[in-house]
């Protein structure tokens, strides 16, 4: 796959931002990442300012990529009672939740620490779903306490601790169980979640059963159903089959008294790396919204990597350049633990030059590989750039799981974080020192 001139081809719906005037071109709102004379910008900053004013490796997002994926995901639901809670997982920096907050947003939680990150980032603990397979008694506890909007409940006996936990404060859990519909999100199986032999949520055949006995549980409150069936799906109809399969037991539950005041269908939507053509914005709204036909009953969504994925790109610079028999090496300074999506799906990103050579004759084929120690270490396979020592590359796709998914291996300092808005840039999270990464650590006396 060859990388396109053009850094198009984002999520495709181009309608304006109307979250506030940013002064931006709607196309740069939704594809941020642009050449201008001749040098890769984000938004209006040329990432070799970046490069220069915070060094290598730099994570930059775009404030106005993420408003607009936000406002675009949402203004789908306009006129029908809905939740939009980003998943937390996928891009947790405060700067950015803190965007999302001022929009309106929710948040999808999977674990304490994200709970505290959504509070410290002024998100309203009321707008919060709480997923995940394993919660402890404390983080049931301080969800509880924050007064969250809804716990999605994975297995019988998280149920069944929950309802102790609740009852020893005092309070009532707002539940959902989220329901295994047994679809094929047909995305990588590492990111598939609604198969049968998934570890996450309820088979679908003992979720009625297990709502009966939530329903018959003293201290939790049966709110919802909710259904994650996995990520980036590049189809609409795995997520209508799982909603399908979500409504027929919504009906089954009412038939028997059991009243659903919301559907949670989870996140999912996938976004384009390379050449995918994954659902637009509109279209899956639309496509939900007649699903859904006149039943009152709010909508909760969960995206994650929708929202953040293409406002993002990682800024990475080349140390050396390494001619072997075999392959040519170019040796940048970000690798595996800045971004291991490449090491770990062996996932496509574009990687494109920040100041494109004026002769491209001189292009070659080159494995885009990091310093550490692994043949796993790779940020892009068969890339054709024409490269000098030195020269910067741009990352791109990487606001999503990106950052959130980085390591300290090989005692590497974390990168800097770096929030692009409009020609203004914000140093979002300091590069971590090698000082701090092993300033817990203590060697015997
Ligand atoms: C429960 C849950 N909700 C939402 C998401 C967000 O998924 P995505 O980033 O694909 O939208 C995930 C991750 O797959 C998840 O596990
Ligand atoms: N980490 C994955 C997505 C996992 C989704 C979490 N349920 C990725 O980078 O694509």
């Amino acid at each position: 796959m060859a990388p396109r001139a053009t850094f198009t081809s984002r999520n495709s719906s181009t309608r304006r931002n109307s979250s506030r005037n940013n002064n931006l071109p709607d196309e740069l709102s939704v594809n941020p990442f642009q050449l201008k004379n001749g040098i890769l910008h984000a938004e209006n900053v040329p990432l070799t300012r970046i490069a220069d004013e915070f060094g290598t490796p730099t994570y930059v997002y775009s404030r106005a990529a993420l408003e607009s994926a936000y406002t675009r995901f949402a203004a789908g639901f306009d006129g029908q009672d809905h939740l939009v809670c980003f998943a937390v997982k996928s891009n947790p920096s405060l700067a950015v939740l803190n965007l999302f907050a001022r929009l309106g947003a929710g948040f999808d939680i999977v674990s304490g620490g994200e709970l505290a990150r959504v509070l410290a980032a002024g998100g309203d603990p009321a707008k919060v779903v709480f997923s995940g397979v394993g919660k402890t008694e404390t983080e049931m506890e301080t969800a509880l306490n924050a007064g969250i909007f809804c716990f999605n409940v994975e297995s019988a006996s998280e149920l069944d601790r929950l309802n102790d936990v609740a009852g020893r404060l005092g309070k009532t859990a707002p539940v959902s169980l989220r329901v295994n519909p047994n679809v094929d999100a047909k995305t990588h199986p590492y990111i598939s979640t609604g198969l049968k032999n998934n570890k996450f949520g309820v088979a679908y055949e003992d979720a009625f059963n297990l709502y009966q006995h939530a329903a018959s549980l003293p201290n939790i409150a049966v709110h919802g159903v909710d259904c994650h069936i996995g990520s980036q799906l590049t189809e609409l109809s795995p997520f209508m089959d799982a909603f399908d399969r979500v409504l027929a037991l919504v009906d089954q539950l009412e038939a028997e008294g059991i009243r659903v005041a919301h559907i949670d269908l989870g996140g999912g939507i996938g976004i384009c790396y390379a050449d995918e053509t994954p659902p637009d914005f509109a279209a899956y709204a639309a496509a939900m919204l007649q699903k859904l036909g006149d039943r009152k009953v709010k909508l909760v969504f969960e995206p994650g990597r929708a929202l953040v994925g293409n406002a993002g790109a990682l800024i990475t610079k080349v140390e050396y350049l390494k001619h072997t028999e075999a392959k040519n090496f170019a040796i940048v300074d970000a690798a595996m633990n800045d971004l291991m999506r490449p090491a770990l799906y062996d996932a496509y990103h574009e990687i494109a030059a920040v100041v494109p050579a004026t002769d491209p004759s001189s292009a070659q084929v080159y494995e885009i590989v990091g310093p550490v120690c692994e043949s796993g270490d790779f940020l892009g396979h068969d890339r054709k750039l024409a490269l000098q020592q030195g020269d910067l590359l741009a990352v791109l796709s990487a606001g999503a799981y990106g950052m959130s998914m980085s390591s300290n291996y090989n005692t590497r300092p974390r990168a800097a974080e770096v929030m692009v808005d409009g020609d203004k840039t914000h140093l979002i999270r300091e590069r971590e020192t090698v000082a701090q990464l092993f300033a817990l650590e203590k060697i015997l006396g």
